[in-house]
């Protein structure tokens, strides 16, 4: 029998009334909510909610309808890995929050087996509590369950190293930091995205832009590698850089008939990538205007792909020492630059 009930986020009772602010959760009294608030709030957004995707564990869905170039969430970092020194992971995590803890033991680790959180937690600490006091933790390492707190290292180093986005770096000559986000870091890619994520050194945070009209209830996605690759060299990428097979509509050939004229587009736009060449640089120049107009013209643009586009072209009309051309693409990838940052 349908209710219209779902278990309150707290204690589990069946109830009707939703967060007012997300208007996903639902709590089934106000003490329950202010006791979940901790947890809670990390993903609390009347934009976007966290669930299952019928592609890849738990993701990011629209709950309103956004338009291209709109900003959908701006999100600070949960952590930072200038914090992040990893002989001190256990200091930057002890020095978290409980909910901010749950929250980093939630996310999915592709690299080790993953641990519990409570185990985490209770690993963490002792680690902590030897540091404290001077002890080398390798010295005693036995006696306190070394497998154990090896696992709980491994999956911290997991768990960073699935899901965190870089920030770029303040300096030049200064590596690129990561941040760990509770909602951005859900977001599942696709090789042909509807989002791009950018950090705004301005607000210290990472943005998340909208490169295509999204319609609630639509997954975001946004693209973890270039996306004008063909599928087995995309599928390569992220296999070897992430740990898993793409299965995103394009991907699938899900994303309308294969004969369909996106699909067509795309092969045609790869296949120029795939021939242009740094010894031909005038050729591939002319090839990536032509693709340009392909993508306009077919739908596949975004400000995301166009940028990219421009900014090869601009550096193929470079290497033919055509000045003029160069800085018309130039000038099309700042602005495009401005659209994904939202500004
Ligand atoms: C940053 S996490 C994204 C959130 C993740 N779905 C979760 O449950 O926490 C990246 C992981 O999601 C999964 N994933 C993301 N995009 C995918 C895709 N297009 N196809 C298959 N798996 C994907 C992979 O397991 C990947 O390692």
């Amino acid at each position: 029998m349908l209710t219209g009930l779902s278990p309150c986020d707290h204690c589990g009772q069946h109830t009707s009334n939703f967060c007012s602010r997300c208007r996903k959760t639902t709590f089934c009294c106000a003490d329950c909510q202010k006791l979940s608030w901790p947890d809670h709030k990390l993903v609390c957004s009347p934009r976007v909610f966290i669930c299952n995707s019928p592609t890849a564990g738990q993701t990011v869905f629209a709950s309103v309808d956004v338009n291209k170039s709109s900003i959908i969430i701006a999100e600070k970092p949960l952590l930072r890995s200038s914090e992040i020194q990893f002989d001190d992971l256990c200091k930057v995590l002890d020095d978290l929050p409980a909910s901010k803890l749950n929250a980093f033991f939630n996310f999915a680790d592709v690299y080790s087996g993953g641990v519990t959180v409570d185990e985490a937690g209770k690993c963490i600490r002792e680690m902590e509590v030897r540091r404290r006091r001077g002890k080398n933790p390798d010295a005693t390492a036995e006696r306190i369950e070394v497998e154990r707190m090896f696992n709980v290292q491994q999956s911290c180093v997991g768990i960073l190293r699935t899901n965190t986005i870089p920030i770029a770096a303040s300096s030049p000559g200064t590596e690129d930091e990561h941040g760990l986000y509770s909602i951005l870091c859900r977001i599942n890619h696709s090789c042909f995205p509807n989002s791009i994520y950018s950090w705004r050194p301005d607000l210290q945070k990472h943005v998340l832009v909208a490169i295509q009209d999204i319609t609630a209830g639509d997954e975001i996605f946004v693209s973890y590698i270039d996306v004008w690759f063909g599928r087995d060299e995309r599928q390569r990428r992220l296999r070897e850089g992430f740990m898993f097979d793409c299965k995103c509509a394009r991907c699938e050939g899900l994303d309308g008939d294969v004969n369909s004229h996106r699909a067509t587009a795309f092969r045609t736009v790869e296949a120029i990538y795939a021939s242009s060449e740094p010894s031909a640089p005038l050729a591939s120049a002319m090839g990536l205007v032509d693709a340009i107009e392909i993508v306009i013209n077919s739908g596949i643009s975004t400000p995301f792909n166009l940028k990219q586009l421009h900014a090869d072209a601009q550096y193929f009309f470079g290497q033919a020492g055509k000045e003029e051309e160069e800085l018309y693409h130039r000038s099309q990838v700042l602005a495009y630059e401005n659209i994904i940052i939202g500004v």
